[in-house]
């Protein structure tokens, strides 16, 4: 039996970074950068006005109660203008007349005097007024040519804003990794509409896999449920790959039971066993294993906790490795609740999260922690990792700690004022 961190650099080293395409700017949240982008424009790409008002030249700074002749209007959108020695009654996000360095916002201002059209004419300032009053200089937020977002950025809607705003239409993105989900077991039942009847129940791995595999990135290519042979596993797993799968993900059948086939069915195809059992906690029947001319297998077992911890700690950094990322920084929590791990084991504990008067997070780690149970993994916020060596962790003891899910970030539903 090996090591949780034994067993991730055979995963790593069985796993590289996936094919670049291309992906429009405006599909691409949730794609991950294949390589860095540089600005091919300034942001913003001309001086402009931060607010509706006056434009004047004020290298000379201005005296409060100072006149000035209004001698024309700039809206947004309109072409560059040469000053012409006046003022420019101009709105927010326009280009100043050239010449002009400073804007006076329009309540600052008296008006003295108006056109027969409405339009101002002589206005007196309220304030003192210097260059670089209210007014945005080109090239401040991005340089041209500046590097803007580094490989493996994950894309969502503020990298989209961002690649907008320069104009980019198409950026290179790594392929989703494309992932077959199998389920094993007669037991289980797909269709939410039929009925139970004797030992059946319904099937949840495949639900929550296809969900979460999504969310870490992933294209899920089929999610199917077969019986309890080697054979049509097997042939499942022979489908997976003519799919074009990069990874099968299934669930169940891998511990000592009489029908528990994994194993074999993958020796029969050819695979290579990369390792079989792992010392955690829940999951331990892990298999993972390499066919020859691809797909890796990860075969999790098939108890929900299992499934669970083995999507996240398992699953997740292979889908980082082939999108290109490193791996998941480590976030931290206090420990509220004492435990005590079994020794040499590295367990995944479902926790509540909240956050104290200070802004430190806290973690709790709930009663009902038997893997079969899934109503607290619905009710929690994220995971606690206790390492194979943690020992009787009493309370305030800082621990390692994950999102519930992968690819997003600590969410907490609880203020902790309930603690
Ligand atoms: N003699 C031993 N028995 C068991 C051991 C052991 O070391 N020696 N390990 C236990 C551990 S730990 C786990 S975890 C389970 C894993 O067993 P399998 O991977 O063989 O999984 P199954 O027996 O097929 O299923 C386990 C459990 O999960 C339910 N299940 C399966 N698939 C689904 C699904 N798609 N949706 C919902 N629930 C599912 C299944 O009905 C079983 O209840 O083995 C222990 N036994
Ligand atoms: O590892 Mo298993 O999920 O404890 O039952």
């Amino acid at each position: 039996m090996i090591r949780y961190r034994e067993a991730i650099e055979h995963l790593l080293a069985a796993v590289s970074q996936l094919p670049v395409e291309s992906c429009r700017t405006a599909a691409c949240s949730g794609r991950v950068l294949a390589a860095e982008v540089r600005s091919p424009i300034v942001l913003p790409g001309f001086d402009h006005a931060a607010m509706d008002g006056y434009a004047l030249a004020a290298l000379e700074p201005l005296e409060p109660g100072s006149e000035h002749r209004v001698i024309g209007s700039q809206a947004a959108g309109d072409a560059p203008r040469d000053a012409g020695g006046g003022a420019w009654e101009i709105m927010t996000g326009a280009r100043l007349p050239d010449g002009l360095d400073a804007v006076v916002a329009v309540e600052r201002t008296e008006l003295l005097e108006t056109a027969a059209d409405g339009s101002p004419r002589r206005i007196r300032l309220l304030d003192a007024l210097s260059e670089g009053q209210n007014v945005r200089r080109a090239g401040v937020d991005v340089q041209a040519g500046e590097s803007v977002l580094a490989p493996g950025t994950p894309l969502g809607p503020a990298q989209i804003m961002l690649l907008a705003s320069l104009g980019i239409a198409e950026v290179p993105v790594v392929r989703r990794p494309r992932v077959a989900v199998i389920g094993t077991g007669k037991e289980l039942i797909t269709d939410p509409a039929q009925s139970l009847s004797g030992g059946q129940i319904y099937s949840s791995n495949g639900p929550y896999l296809a969900a979460a595999l999504a969310m870490a990135g992933a294209e899920v290519i089929a999610c199917e449920v077969v019986d309890d042979t080697a054979v049509t596993y097997a042939d499942a797993v022979r489908r997976a790959q003519a799919a074009g799968a990069d990874l099968v993900v299934s669930t169940g059948a891998v511990s000592m039971g009489r029908y528990d086939f994994v194993p074999e069915a993958l020796r029969r195809l050819g695979a290579t066993a990369l390792f079989h059992k792992v010392a955690m906690r829940p999951g331990k029947p892990l298999l993972a294993a390499s066919l020859p001319a691809g797909p890796l297998v990860m075969a999790l077992p098939g108890t929900p906790m299992a499934v669970a911890a083995g999507l996240r700690f398992f699953v997740t950094p292979v889908l980082r490795a082939m999108l290109g990322q490193g791996a998941e920084p480590e976030l931290r929590a206090v420990l509220d609740t004492p435990q005590q791990p079994k020794a040499g084991l590295r367990h995944f504990l479902r926790a509540a999260f909240h956050l104290d008067a200070a802004g430190c997070l806290h973690a709790r780690v709930m009663p009902q922690q038997q893997p079969f149970r899934i109503a607290p993994f619905a009710a929690a916020d994220g995971w606690v990792v206790l390492d194979e060596e943690a020992g009787d962790c009493a309370a305030g003891r800082v621990v390692p700690v994950a999102s519930l899910d992968p690819g997003t970030g600590l969410a907490m539903r609880s203020s902790g004022d309930d603690a």
